[in-house]
């Protein structure tokens, strides 16, 4: 006699666990970039809208970019333990709101967002089932044209960007993946996020996130 099917087994199979992307990499090597070209492909993700105290840049909106807040505020918020990962980026406060990342989980979309390579560290600490993706450039030529060309940065701010580089590639060995953003080859680095993804979602043991 052949064993009924096991309904709670099937279940669990046939239904995803979500996933923490945490996309990081050397400041100008195309975090943003990638993420807008990313949301244009309509994908069942919540992109992460984190909070700062510094001004918005022309073009920048509140609520999309960032949640633009002042100091005062960024500090309550750190005092009421609203914030998952905190640090201060390049002299200004970056955060990622806590409540924001356990609703899309509990959505059970999966969640991406970037922070800088000490941010992603704080994640992987935090959550060891995150998954961390390192964008690089093909070359150190191009990353740094690519900075220079966006025109973000004060002499000062730029020189602070270029010191942390030789820091932050000393990390590479905590990530789970790294992506090449090579120059006029968008496309081709989201293709690969998008892999990963899929492929993650095809793991016998998915990662499973508590926070
Ligand atoms: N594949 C690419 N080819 C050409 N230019 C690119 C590519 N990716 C990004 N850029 C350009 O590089 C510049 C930096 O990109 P972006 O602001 O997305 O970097 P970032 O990693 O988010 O930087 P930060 O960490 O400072 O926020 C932008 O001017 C963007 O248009
Ligand atoms: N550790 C964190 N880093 C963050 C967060 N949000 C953004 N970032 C990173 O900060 C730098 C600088 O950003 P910019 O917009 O001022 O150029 C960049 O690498 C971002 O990825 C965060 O919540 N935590």
């Amino acid at each position: 006699m052949v064993a009924p099917l096991d309904e709670p087994l099937f279940f669990e199979l046939t239904r995803p666990q979500p996933l923490l992307i945490v996309l990081s990499g050397p400041s100008g090597v195309g975090k943003d970039t990638v993420l807008q070209a990313l949301k244009k492909r309509n994908l069942p993700l919540h992109f992460v809208v984190t909070a700062t105290d510094r001004p918005p840049r022309p073009g920048e909106v509140d609520g999309v970019d960032y949640i633009f807040v002042s100091r005062e505020e960024f500090e309550r918020m750190i005092a009421a333990d609203e914030m998952l990962e905190y640090a201060v980026v390049y002299g200004d406060y970056k955060g990622v709101p806590k409540a924001q990342i356990r609703q899309a989980l509990a959505s059970g979309k999966d969640v991406i967002l970037r922070v800088d390579v000490q941010g992603a560290a704080r994640l992987r600490a935090l959550c060891p089932e995150a998954v961390l993706i390192f964008l690089a450039p093909a070359n150190v030529q191009e990353w740094y044209q690519r900075l220079i060309n966006r025109h973000s940065e004060t002499p000062e701010t730029l020189q602070r960007r270029i010191e942390a580089v030789r820091r932050e590639l000393t990390y590479l060995d905590m990530f789970d993946y790294v992506v090449i953003n090579r120059q006029d080859h968008l496309e081709q680095a989201v293709d690969q996020i998008v892999a990963i993804i899929q492929v993650e979602h095809l793991r016998v043991h998915p990662r499973r996130i508590t926070l």
